[in-house]
């Protein structure tokens, strides 16, 4: 496990969430969060409904600007607002309705997730190697190995508009980590999936985990967050209520008052 040393509790955690507020006309819907996320965990972010959890994504990846508080990642602030510039810091999201290009096919979609790495250093350099088409060779073969990683080995060809669900939010896996991301943010990945895409899921996520990667997971699937996270934090309304392990977060009356509560906990 490269990152083994890293998890020493004085390590200085990969992400680091300080003062993250954020407001929609005058509703909350992040108050003040800060969590920490270490190297080669699996994080879950949990809540119920309306909790906020998307918004914190959504300010993480720089799709949406916070009104206050900022995020430290791999020790360097990340630049607000600008998705670009936090993907190319290492960070790749995929989003709670898998966004592929329908009309490609499952190896062009993960080419697409690999174009990051090309613009830079050692790609870039090979690309322009004369009469070789080094890269382009050297992505291809990258994109099929990462399709056989996630399980769609056979599906290299297969237009990604008619892949059924299970292997459409896989698929979207494999393009995030065509990117090389230190951190892979995923928006509720067993949404729809029946219990074996959910088992086959696990056990990627665990997989990908265990190659050095840091996961972090919208779920609301609470059996797989339970048997799959590290640690999770709990949002409520805005507001983080809890951040620990998943059985002490489980056994916490405040977490449990969160999801049972009142009215506003319907849905
Ligand atoms: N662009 C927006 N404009 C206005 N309100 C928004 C916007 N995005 C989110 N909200 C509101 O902010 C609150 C938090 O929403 P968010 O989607 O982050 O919650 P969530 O925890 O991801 O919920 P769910 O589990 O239902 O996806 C909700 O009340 C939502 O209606």
């Amino acid at each position: 496990m490269p990152f083994e040393s890293a998890r020493t509790p004085d390590a200085v955690p990969l992400l680091q969430a300080r003062g993250v507020s954020k407001s929609f006309d005058g509703l909350r819907a992040l108050d003040d969060v800060e969590l920490d996320i270490h190297h080669g965990e699996i994080f879950g972010l949990i809540g119920p409904n309306g909790a906020g959890k998307t918004t914190f994504f959504d300010i993480l990846t720089g799709f949406c600007t916070p009104d206050a508080g900022g995020i430290v990642f791999d020790r360097v602030v990340l630049p607000r607002g600008e998705p670009r510039r936090v993907a190319e810091r290492g960070i790749a999201r995929s989003f709670q309705n898998a966004r592929l290009f329908d009309d490609l096919s499952a190896l062009e979609n993960v080419l697409i997730g690999a174009h990051r790495r090309f613009r830079n250093g050692l790609w870039r350099t090979l690309a322009r190697l004369p009469g070789l088409r080094v890269a382009e060779r050297l992505a291809h073969e990258e994109a099929r190995a990462l399709l056989d990683y996630v399980g769609l080995g056979g599906h290299a060809d297969t237009l990604a508009g008619t892949l059924p669900h299970g292997d459409r939010r896989r698929l979207e896996i494999a393009r995030a980590l065509a990117a090389h991301p230190t951190l892979l943010a995923l928006d509720e990945p067993a949404a729809g999936m029946n219990a074996t895409e959910t088992d086959d899921l696990a056990r990627l996520l665990r997989r990908i985990r265990a190659d050095g990667t840091t996961v972090l997971l919208i779920e609301h699937d609470m059996a797989l967050v339970m048997e799959l996270c590290d640690r999770v934090a709990v949002l409520d309304a805005g507001r983080k209520i809890a951040e620990d392990t998943p059985a002490a977060v489980q056994g916490d009356p405040t977490v449990i008052e969160a999801y049972l509560g009142g009215p506003r906990h319907a849905g």
